[in-house]
Order: structure tokens, then sequence, then C-alpha cells
């Protein structure tokens, strides 16, 4: 994986990144809201919304040589390699070319946080945190009906187990730096967005 500083050497496929766009960790565990909360702010707020588990199922569906890898570890709702996640958002930024992105379900681990870091050279503005007990999102997801194949009762649960024990690192890390905007997300949508608005407000 290249670094940036690789990157910049190459020329223009890294002028994105050369000008250092505006990056919102979108962080909370399965079922949180994050995708229902980001099309919101993208749409009021004029950010560029990247899904990592939306990039991570289109390349599993795609010839990628890393694609039955994906599949297989989604299925068991572990997290992907850092390399693969962290170069489908550097090449999704390269592709989009705006400058403000909202990163959701990204950075999973510690593993994701410092190879996103190493290798784009991005720290973000500040990271969005959705904290729901995890009876809420079990609720949530099995209303989905997405027919996501890792919507499924013994998929949750293991979802949840990595979330619980891979997240509260990511969240020490940047609560350190005081970026993390934490949100109470076991409100309605409406409710949460309220919030979630005073803070894109007092932020941009
Ligand atoms: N605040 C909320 N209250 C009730 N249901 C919600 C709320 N936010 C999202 N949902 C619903 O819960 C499910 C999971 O939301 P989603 O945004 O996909 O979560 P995530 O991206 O965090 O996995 C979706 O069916 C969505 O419509
Ligand atoms: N940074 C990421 C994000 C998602 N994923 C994988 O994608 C799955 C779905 O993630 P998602 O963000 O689309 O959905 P939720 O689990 O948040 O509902 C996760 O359970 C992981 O298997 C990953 O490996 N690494």
């Amino acid at each position: 994986m290249e670094t940036a500083d690789e990157a910049r050497n190459q020329g223009s496929s890294v002028s994105i990144l050369e000008k250092n766009p505006r990056v919102v960790f979108v962080l909370g565990g399965p079922g949180s809201g994050k995708g229902t909360q980001c099309t919101n702010i993208a749409k009021l707020f004029g950010y560029t919304h990247l899904s990592a588990g939306d990039l991570l199922r289109a390349e599993s569906e795609s010839d990628s040589e890393n694609g039955i890898m994906i599949k297989n570890v989604m299925k068991e709702g572990k997290i992907v390699p850092s390399e693969v996640t962290v170069k489908l958002l550097q090449q999704a930024m390269w592709k989009i070319g705006k400058d403000k992105f909202l990163i959701d379900g990204f950075p999973r681990n510690d593993e994701n946080r410092a190879a996103f870091e190493n290798v784009t050279g991005i720290e973000p503005a500040f990271v969005l945190y959705f904290d729901c007990p995890v009876e809420e999102m079990e609720r949530r997801l099995l209303n989905r009906n997405q027919a996501r194949e890792d919507d499924k009762i013994e998929t949750i649960k293991k979802r949840f187990k990595v979330f619980l024990e891979s997240n509260p690192p990511v969240i020490s890390y940047y609560s350190e730096k005081g970026k993390v905007r934490k949100i109470d997300a076991a409100r309605s949508i409406d409710q949460v967005f309220e919030s979630v608005k005073t803070i894109f407000e007092a932020q941009d």
C-alpha cells in the first residue's frame, strides 16, 4: 500500500489528497443509525458520504481478487484487513474529487485508524459517535429489510462482539485529542438529527 509521500511522487491521481480534504469519521455500532444520519448530513451540509461497508460490499461483488475474502470476513462479522478498506476509501476520494467527506463505519479498530493516517496523512476534523444500547441496535437491524446477509441474528451477535471489543480504543484515541462528539442515538431519527445539526453548525 502506498504512503502519502509515495503517492504524491506518483503525480496526478493523488491531487485530491494534496488538497487535504476535510474528513469527519462517523462511528457507532451496527444499527446505531450512521447511514441514516449521514444521508441527512450530506444533504444539509454538502458532504460526500462514503460508507466503508458499502465500498466493501461493492468490491465483494466485483471480480476483484479480494472479493471472496471480503464476503467471508463480512459473513463472520469480522473486520476486513485495513489495507483493503483504506485503498477503497482513498480511491473513492480521488475519484470523487470533493473536499468534504463523511466516512461512515470507519475506523472500525485501531489498525484501521493507524493505516488510514499513515497512508493518507489525513487527520479527521472530528469524530461523530452514535451511542446506542445493543438491544435497540438489534431491534433496528432485525427490521432493516435490506436483504443483507449479515443482518441475520447469528451474524448480528458476532458484529456486536467485534464492535464492543474494537471500538473503545478508537474512541479513547480521539477523545484524548478532544475530537469525539458523542450523540445519544437511541432517540428518534429527527431528534438525533437535531443534535447532529448543532454539532455541524458549530464546527463548519
Ligand atoms: N433513530 C432511529 N430510530 C429508529 N430507527 C432508526 C433510527 N435510525 C435509523 N433507524 C433504522 O434502523 C436501521 C439501521 O439504521 P442504519 O442507518 O442503516 O444504521 P447503521 O448504518 O449504523 O448500521 C434502518 O432500518 C434505519 O431506518
Ligand atoms: N471499516 C470497516 C467497515 C465495515 N467492515 C465490514 O462491513 C460490515 C458491515 O459494515 P457496515 O458499516 O456496512 O454496517 P453496520 O455493521 O455498521 O450496520 C462489517 O460488519 C464488517 O464486516 C469492515 O470490515 N471494515
